[in-house]
């Protein structure tokens, strides 16, 4: 399976991409996965979330701005896919930020998710090792976060991807890492809360491969991220160009982003 027809993939299918994720976020997110070539649901009411996760093709939660009630909706999310067997990632926003937040995390990782994306910071963190991170906002370099990101990886049975300038994704035994992207990345908010409901999409249509799969979002992030850099005058105008980078996105150029960790 090669990244390019992953991404025809998910053109041809449109997997229907249940999105829990932050109002900062939610906007963006959306129009990220309509260039991809996903259909984006942002929906996150306890009173129906767990509903509709089982007419989803998978399920991505983000504590980004979370409150008690998002987070009700969120476990209902979480156990539906699980029911149904869809997969499901989550994204860890500053959960070492405050005690509520790291009880949430723990309750969600009990729950089993696919996938776990986040920034070093929050990776290492996760791990049960020290972060330099402060808020949203990465301390940390990948490089230091690996090691944090295999052990995880080994004890929760997920993949764990580490996004920041070369990013790495590991299932525990097999690891790749992506390069690509632009310092400009950092600079637009919920870049990688976007990435994340990307990752669903690609999880979606190759729910047996969820390294290939995760991989294959961090590898259109690269792309899409380096070609709107090169017009881009700063962090306003390089947003737009990256969604339409991305909807123009060549699926040959994919494989030359990923190699062998
Ligand atoms: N210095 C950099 N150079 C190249 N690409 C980068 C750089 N920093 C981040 N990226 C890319 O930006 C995207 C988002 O990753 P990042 O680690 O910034 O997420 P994040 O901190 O969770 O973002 P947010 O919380 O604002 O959504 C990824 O595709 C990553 O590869
Ligand atoms: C800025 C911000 N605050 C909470 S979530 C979010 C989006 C980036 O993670
Ligand atoms: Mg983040």
């Amino acid at each position: 399976m090669t990244y390019a027809a992953l991404l025809d993939q998910l053109r041809r299918e449109s997997p229907l991409v249940h999105c829990i994720t932050n109002y900062v976020a939610m906007n963006f997110a959306a129009n990220v996965l309509l260039a991809a070539g996903a259909s984006p649901a942002m929906v996150h009411a306890p009173e129906e979330a767990g509903e509709f996760a089982r007419i989803a093709g998978a399920v991505t939660i983000n504590i980004g701005t979370l409150s008690s009630h998002w987070l009700e909706g969120m476990r209902a999310a979480a156990e539906a896919a699980n029911e149904s067997g869809k997969p499901w990632v989550l994204d860890p926003v500053a959960h070492f930020a405050t005690t509520f937040r790291s009880k949430a995390v723990e309750e969600l990782l009990a729950l089993r998710p696919t996938v776990i994306r986040g920034n070093a910071s929050e990776i290492m963190a996760l791990a049960g090792n020290a972060s330099s991170g402060r808020g949203v906002d990465s301390g940390d370099s990948v490089e230091r976060a690996e090691a944090s990101a295999t052990s995880l990886a080994q004890r929760t049975r997920a993949v764990v991807a580490i996004t920041g300038e070369v990013d790495f994704v590991t299932d525990g035994r097999d690891a790749l890492r992506i390069a690509g992207g632009s310092a400009l990345m950092p600079k637009v908010t919920a870049m990688g809360c976007a990435l994340t409901c990307l990752i669903g999409g690609f999880v979606a249509v190759a729910p047996a491969s969820p390294l290939i799969a995760t991989a294959s979002a961090l590898a259109c992030f690269g792309v899409a991220g380096s070609q709107a850099a090169q017009q881009a005058a700063g962090p306003g105008s390089f947003a737009w160009r990256f969604i339409d980078a991305l909807a123009a996105l060549d699926g040959n150029t994919l494989q030359a982003q990923v190699m062998p960790a």
